[in-house]
């Protein structure tokens, strides 16, 4: 026998679920507004049909009634609105909290395939959607859902053959929300993409604002803007279209019924089978429901809208990409790291990367990685700091496999210098304690002087406090490095990785640095990617690679005596700082 289906919970259940309290108050508070608003027109019939058998205190007695239901009505709709808008500020709340955590949870693989101005549209826009439609659609569907019952009971109590008459014209209504629904979604998550990619290219070309006016490219990307733009609007007048048929057709089926109640409830009221009194209630049960029918059709957009935003936010919350261990408590291991590669791999589709390569770092062994552009560098600095998953082979950190639960300890034990350095906008002093919070002044002083940079931060306004802008743009590319590098020689790791970390410092400063680092590093494991020789050379073990794959092992002393690269750019170096030396002279 075939399991009977389960009823699928709409898809904004899980999002307001967890609110139970709020929702039962909110609920409750609906249906007492609404069960009031749905008795005023009654008494207000009440009152009408005592006039007219001229019984006064009848009708004194109704609209007392009457003004009672009304104030209640209006309490229980200042709670409703409340309770359940400020319920969708906490899921809007939540729901951006989440993303925000699962962003800051992925791999960097994650944001190699994402683009940022389409992220923020997630976190923003789509965000925005879903508590619209978790706060006033929800409201205004639980006002339509529990009035329109009520005021139907009402009305058949009164007189069924009239209210099944005023009902005939809302069945047309539902038909046509539904389909007007129905393209309205479709249409919606063509506008959502629009707006994201309209985001991302604002984003790509205010950040690459220099380039677009080195380049003169303001007009190219002002006619792609416009283009976007006016793709944006044309969906968005659509959408408006679509969206302003819900009121004339709304209107069209409360005109109808109110046509239907003067022609068929006028020719009962003459028969005398029903009286003024019921006629004028049923007029004031039209008018009660005119507005929730309405809006039936706005909360039915705004449900439509709320789930194309929930669609792409669920593509970012379920991405594939695996996420990162948990961050908690670590134990970061004593002493210096030693790292093995067995057969380790990572390649890209291309067929680029890294690997299949094998490589035994002792503890507080350096070494230097050097090659062409585009050997696999950063790649093969990526996997041994953990970065990058292995697609093959194995990665040894202190003699036992890095699984997915020593990871964060082996990060908390690198201090990791990229290619590009990246600070935040905030002073110089935060910039260089991140890794390790709280560092005492003296520290702070002392990783500045090893990276020659403690003249120039005595020489700031601000000293330590300087604000150094965003991403540090008021420092130089060197200055960035440097205070990169100082920030990870802070935490004085127990394996300091550099990319290139020092390729926008002049090669005299870079010399200076680099005694201050032979002092200052101790035992601490170093591995280096670099172009330069005079930087490979302070390391005891040099490894050549060429696309991904070890070209050539030694001592710096060693693989200058053997053809190759290394005795190549070796040569060029050399011969590079003669002529210097002696256009300097
Ligand atoms: N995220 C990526 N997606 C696809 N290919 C990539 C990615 N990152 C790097 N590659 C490719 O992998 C190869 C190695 O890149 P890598 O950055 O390691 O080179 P590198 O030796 O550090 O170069 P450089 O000296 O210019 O810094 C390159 O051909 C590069 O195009």
């Amino acid at each position: 026998m075939a399991a009977p289906s389960s009823v699928r919970a709409p898809w904004w259940w899980k999002l307001v679920a967890p609110h139970r309290r709020s929702l039962v108050l909110g609920f409750s508070a609906t249906i007492l507004c609404s069960l009031a608003a749905a008795w005023v027109p009654y008494w207000s019939g009440r009152a009408v049909h005592a006039l007219e058998t001229g019984a006064y205190p009848a009708s004194r007695r109704a609209l007392a009634w009457m003004l009672a239901f009304t104030i209640v009505a209006g309490v229980g709709r200042y709670l409703m609105r409340n309770i359940l808008i400020g319920l969708s500020r906490e899921v809007e709340r939540l729901q951006r909290q989440e993303l925000y955590d699962s962003l800051l949870a992925r791999s960097f693989a994650f944001f190699e395939q994402s683009r940022i101005g389409d992220l923020m549209s997630r976190m923003g826009d789509d965000v925005n959607t879903v508590r619209m439609a978790t706060g006033p659609g929800l409201m205004s569907l639980l006002q339509t859902a529990s009035l329109l019952p009520m005021t139907f009971f009402l009305m058949l109590h009164a007189s069924p053959r009239l209210a099944m008459a005023v009902i005939g014209p809302f069945s047309l209504l539902a038909g046509g929300f539904y389909v007007i629904g129905k393209w309205s979604h479709r249409l919606q998550q063509k506008i959502q993409l629009v707006n994201s990619q309209l985001n991302t290219f604002s984003h790509e070309t205010i950040s690459g604002e220099k380039v677009v006016q080195a380049f003169g490219l303001e007009d190219l990307r002002v006619s792609v803007f416009e283009g976007l733009s006016r793709k944006q609007a044309r969906m968005g007048i659509a959408q408006t279209m679509l969206y302003g048929a819900y009121m004339p057709l709304s209107a069209l089926t409360a005109a109808m019924a109110a046509l239907v109640l003067v022609a068929y409830g006028g020719s009962l009221v003459l028969k005398g089978q029903l009286t003024l009194g019921d006629l004028t209630a049923f007029t004031g049960y039209l008018a009660t429901l005119a507005w929730p029918i309405m809006s039936l059709g706005w909360s039915a957009n705004l449900f439509q809208r709320g789930r194309a935003g929930q669609e792409r936010i669920d593509q970012v919350l379920h991405d594939a990409t695996p996420f990162l261990p948990a961050p908690g408590e670590v134990e970061v291991p004593a002493g210096p790291a030693a790292l093995k590669l067995e057969g380790a791999v990572h390649r890209f589709e291309s067929g680029r990367g890294v690997g299949p390569l094998d490589l035994d770092l002792a503890a507080g062994s350096r070494l230097a990685v050097v090659g062409g552009i585009g050997s696999g560098k950063t790649v093969l600095l990526q996997m041994l700091a953990g970065l990058r998953t292995l697609q093959g082979g194995s990665l040894l950190l202190d003699g036992a496999p890095l699984d997915e639960g020593r990871l964060r300890s082996h990060w908390a034990g690198i201090g990791w210098v990229p290619q590009e350095a990246f600070l935040f906008s905030l002073s110089l002093r935060e910039n260089l304690a991140l890794g390790r919070p709280g560092a005492p002044e003296e520290d702070l002083w002392e990783v500045a002087r090893v990276v020659c940079l403690d003249d120039l931060i005595r020489r700031l306004p601000g000293g330590l406090d300087t604000v150094v802008g965003e991403r540090g743009v008021i420092l130089s590319g060197g200055e960035r490095q440097r205070t990169a590098l100082a920030r990870a020689l802070l935490r004085r790791p127990r394996l300091l990785i550099l990319d290139d970390a020092l390729s926008a410092v002049d090669a005299e400063t870079e010399s200076r640095i680099l005694e201050n680092l032979r002092g200052f590093l101790g035992d601490t494991t170093l591995v280096l990617a670099t172009h330069r020789v005079f930087v490979a050379e302070l390391c005891d073990q040099v490894l050549v690679l060429e696309d991904g794959a070890a070209a050539q092992r030694g001592t710096p002393q060693e693989l200058a005596q053997e053809p190759g690269h290394f005795a190549r750019i070796k040569r060029l170096q050399s011969l590079e700082r003669e002529i210097l030396g002696e256009a300097a002279s």
